[in-house]
């Protein structure tokens, strides 16, 4: 690890850097507790990390938390299961021993992505091509998955798009590209897989990846906030309509995980990472392999009596953000004392 200076980004971020965060860096660097000489970067593999000291108290533990074998003779169908969060997810689900199905538009990212689980766990991972924003591409994709597989036991919807953009310079194709994959393609995925395993009598647990901001709404992602909330709206009526059937439906929201997929387009030049770390009460991101765990926990029969659960899985970002007295965490101790001096003084109202 070395400590790195605020600042020292390529041109453009270096720019936005100046523009946008330079009041919020600069207020760091004088007088709060996080400076640029206690923000840290780890390099591997060319990707740059950010954390803060004190995330060595939350060090992530990115081993396979279920008993080997939980999945045996399971069926796990993952929507966008070739890359990313989706993809550590089948990796995790394959080596717990289910047979998965992964599914988006790239066939070949798929192709491969199973070939290196499959070689990896031992266990059988499929690649059917599908596009989620068209529901006849969703029948044929289970049809496909019938065949090779059967009715699944897991359902994980987690194929999405986004883009950071000003909503006034957001088209109205823009909209839709987001909202069909995100709303519509969960929506299809669920309602396809739905009524099959309703017609075969066959339960199954049904997982939605959203994010923290499906609940507040955020400024400058408004699609994919408000497809986000539309299927934590769609997974929570199920829980309650389709537990009849053996279906339960659950959601993560996760807060920022670093994958190529989300960082590429939320966050292009790498500006936006540090602020973010700052405001995460652990101190860092996510990784890829927590979040797997967590879905392979609530996708399993140990959380066959959740349903309609909302988890928060953000290091404590969401509510760092929320509370309206928390960046007095930047006061230093002299500044304490001043300021109690000042309120203990203060007679009358
Ligand atoms: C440090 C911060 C980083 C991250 C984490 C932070 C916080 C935690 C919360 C994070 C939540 C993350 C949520 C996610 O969903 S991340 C997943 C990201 N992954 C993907 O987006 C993968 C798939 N994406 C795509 O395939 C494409 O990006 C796209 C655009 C979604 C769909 O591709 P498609 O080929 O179908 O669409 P296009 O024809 O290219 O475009 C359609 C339409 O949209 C307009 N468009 C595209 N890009 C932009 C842009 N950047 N700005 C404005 N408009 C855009 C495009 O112009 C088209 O519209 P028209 O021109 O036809 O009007
Ligand atoms: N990483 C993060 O910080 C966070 C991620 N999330 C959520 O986690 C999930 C995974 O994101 P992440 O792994 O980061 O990003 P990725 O971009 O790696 O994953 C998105 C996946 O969706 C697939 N996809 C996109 N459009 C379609 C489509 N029309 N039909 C089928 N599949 C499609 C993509 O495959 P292909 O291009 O082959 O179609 C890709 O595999 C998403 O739901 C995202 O919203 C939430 C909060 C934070």
């Amino acid at each position: 690890m070395v400590p790195v200076s605020v600042g020292q980004a390529g041109n453009v971020s270096g720019l936005l850097l100046s523009l946008i965060l330079s009041e919020q860096v600069q207020n760091r660097t004088d007088s709060v507790d996080f400076g640029p000489s206690q923000l840290w970067c780890h390099r591997f593999a060319g990707l740059r990390s950010y954390a803060t000291p004190h995330s060595q108290f939350f060090a992530p533990s990115e081993g396979i938390m279920l008993p080997a074998g939980s999945y045996n003779n399971k069926v796990a169908f993952i929507t966008g299961g070739g890359t990313g969060l989706g993809r550590a997810m089948t990796g995790v689900l394959s080596q717990l021993g289910a047979q998965c199905v992964i599914a988006s538009r790239k066939l070949e990212v798929l192709q491969q992505t199973a070939t290196e689980i499959s070689s990896q766990t031992g266990n059988k991972v499929h690649a059917v091509q599908c596009d989620v924003r068209d529901p006849q591409a969703v029948s044929r994709c289970v049809d496909q998955m019938v065949e090779l597989t059967g009715l699944p036991d897991v359902i994980i919807n987690n194929a999405a798009g986004n883009f950071i953009c000003p909503s006034e310079r957001l088209s109205a194709n823009g909209w839709k590209s987001i909202t069909d994959i995100v709303l519509n393609g969960t929506a299809f995925v669920t309602l396809e897989l739905g009524k099959r395993l309703i017609q075969n009598q066959k339960g199954a647990s049904f997982l939605a990846i959203t994010t923290i901001y499906a609940e507040s709404g955020s400024g400058f992602v408004v699609p994919s906030a408000s497809a986000k909330a539309g299927v934590e709206a769609l997974y929570k009526s199920l829980a309650a309509e389709w537990g009849r059937y053996g279906h339960r439906f659950n959601i993560i929201q996760p807060g920022p995980i670093r994958t190529k997929g989300a960082f590429s387009r939320l966050d292009p030049t790498g500006t936006f990472e540090k602020s973010m770390i700052g405001r995460i009460p652990t101190g860092r991101l996510g990784k890829p392999a927590e979040l797997a765990n967590l879905a392979a926990y609530l996708s399993s029969d140990y959380a066959s009596w959740m349903s309609g659960a909302v988890i928060r899985f953000d290091g404590g970002e969401y509510v760092s953000m929320a509370g309206e007295f928390n960046e007095l965490r930047k006061v230093t101790d002299d500044q304490w004392k001043m300021l109690e001096t000042m309120i203990r003084s203060t007679k009358g109202s």
